[in-house]
């Protein structure tokens, strides 16, 4: 959740590995013992608590932090922090503003391996990707040092999720270390009701919100309430839309990204994969040979593909769709259970195998639910306008693709497809200069992209007269 603030500071103690300790880091050996809060330009523990939470690592079920939620006083001194700091940040010259963002983005590629692998102990996507999520974070920083101009100049709140307290700390050092003055980027551990306090924070001026349509729609509740604008970045159960003209290899390997990547844990995962009936056959039995070979294991090792789920009870919930698909009908062709690694140390792990169905129908709760997990559901059409009218028969709209060589025929599909971002011959790619958004229950504002910059904005108008005032009252 990201927070700007109209309107700093205190020590630490997760320990910050340098480079050379980060390079003998291995799967099992990492353990947070530092503050967790990040206030004012340095890490702090919280005033007070609404409670406390555990952070594990997901790879070997291990726990590595017990954390204080952040209680109303700790989020009050946060926004306190935030609104000193925009005020000097936001009086910046846009040139000032870009210096700070670029050696912030200079930073973050010279730790990026430290980076990198600091959330994949924390979240249990494999190190290939998370050096690519850390790309992106820098691109962007680059991006927007380019906009500085137009930069809006927000002091910010982040509230982590609790899975996953640890690499914000990170970004908050690198923006201290690149010169951004103190309480400019703040973090606030916790989970709901940390969260409650910062929407409902008189001072906080806007909300950024990344989670599931339910919490989705109790931030926009509470916004409502303090008439805050919102973006809203929610779940999604995306169609893939593959023609019989399409470049075979290139449309299985476009639905094993659509679904695999951070082992299914992506928003806007192509999940609801719809094969045109002539190349079902051929393509469902390439996916799932792709699919089995995709290699499980420890998240930390160059050639892991796929890493462990994010934690037990989510775990749990996955394997239980795979279950009920089961129940109504649809057929495993391959995966949906549960895997140990041979590695002993991965044995507490949170690992499933990559799972394709067929036989699925668009009522059965695997098509129609998001399940944010390895699941990929294989279903097959006849007819353009057929798709269509099923692909867009669901509440949600993040995303959705289409692999044809008809180019007239993709662009008719993708202007028809009711999502906020469409892939034509590809998926999950995300440069930065895109906006990346949702449609219906998949939210609203945009992330990325110039347009976003109005997003964190406000509109004044100034009206000045050069001459003298006309007035009908005057010599009355
Ligand atoms: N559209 C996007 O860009 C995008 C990106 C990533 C994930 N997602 C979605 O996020 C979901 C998975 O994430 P999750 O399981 O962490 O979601 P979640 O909704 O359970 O939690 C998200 C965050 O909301 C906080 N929260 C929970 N209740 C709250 C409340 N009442 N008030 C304020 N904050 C509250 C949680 O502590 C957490 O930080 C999926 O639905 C996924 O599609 C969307």
């Amino acid at each position: 959740m990201f927070l700007s603030a109209v309107g700093p500071v205190l020590t630490s103690l997760l320990r910050v590995p340098r480079p050379a300790a980060v390079a003998a880091m291995s799967t099992g050996t990492f353990v947070v013992s530092q503050p967790l809060n990040y206030r004012g330009g340095a890490r702090v523990e919280p005033v007070d608590a609404s409670g406390t939470e555990k952070a594990f690592e997901p790879a070997t079920g291990r726990e590595i932090a017990t954390f204080k939620c952040s209680g109303e006083k700790e989020v009050n001194l946060a926004v306190e922090n935030a609104k000193a700091a925009f005020k000097i940040w936001s009086k910046k010259s846009g040139l000032e503003r870009c210096q700070v963002l670029l050696e912030a983005a200079r930073i973050i590629k010279e730790r990026r391996d430290e980076i990198a692998i600091m959330e994949t102990i924390n979240n249990g996507k494999s190190i290939f990707e998370a050096r690519l999520d850390v790309d992106t974070s820098w691109q962007c920083l680059e991006y927007y040092a380019g906009l500085a101009a137009s930069m809006a100049g927000n002091a910010m709140i982040f509230k982590p999720s609790p899975f996953t307290p640890v690499s914000a700390l990170l970004l908050a050092e690198i923006y201290t270390k690149a010169g951004a003055p103190n309480g400019l980027f703040n973090v606030v551990q916790g989970g709901a009701a940390t969260g409650q306090f910062l929407c409902q924070h008189r001072d906080v001026a806007k909300v950024s919100f990344t989670g599931s349509v339910p919490t989705g729609m109790k931030i926009m509740e509470m916004a409502a309430k303090g008439i805050k604008p919102i973006t809203l970045e929610l779940g999604g159960k995306s169609p893939l839309i593959i023609f019989s003209d399409c470049n075979m290899k290139n449309a299985v390997k476009g639905a094993l990204l659509a679904n695999f990547l951070t082992q299914g844990q992506v928003c806007c995962n192509g999940t609801r994969v719809f094969v045109q009936k002539e190349i079902a056959d051929a393509f469902t039995k390439e996916v799932v040979r792709q699919t089995q070979r995709i290699k499980i294991g420890d998240p930390l090792l160059e050639d892991t593909r796929m890493g462990p789920l994010i934690n037990a009870p989510h775990l749990e919930r996955v394997l239980g769709f795979v279950r009920s698909a089961k129940e109504q009908g649809a057929t495993v062709l391959c995966g949906g259970e549960p895997y140990a690694p041979e590695d002993p140390k991965l044995k507490h792990g949170y690992y499933m195998t990559p799972c394709i169905l067929t036989n699925c129908t668009d009522d059965m709760t695997c098509v129609k639910e998001e399940i944010f997990g390895p699941v990929m559901s294989i279903l097959t059409f006849e007819t353009e306008a057929e798709v269509l009218e099923r692909a867009n028969d669901t509440t949600f709209g993040l995303a959705a693709g289409v692999f044809t060589r008809d180019i007239q025929r993709a662009h008719r599909v993708a202007a028809e497809l009711q999502a906020g971002t469409c892939y034509i011959n590809n998926y999950n790619v995300s440069p930065v200069e895109l906006p990346f958004g949702g449609y219906k229950k998949s939210g609203f504002g945009r992330e990325n992209g110039r347009v976003t910059i109005e997003y964190y904005s406000q509109l004044k108008t100034v009206c000045v007269e050069m001459g003298d005032v006309e007035s009908p009252f005057e010599n009355q």
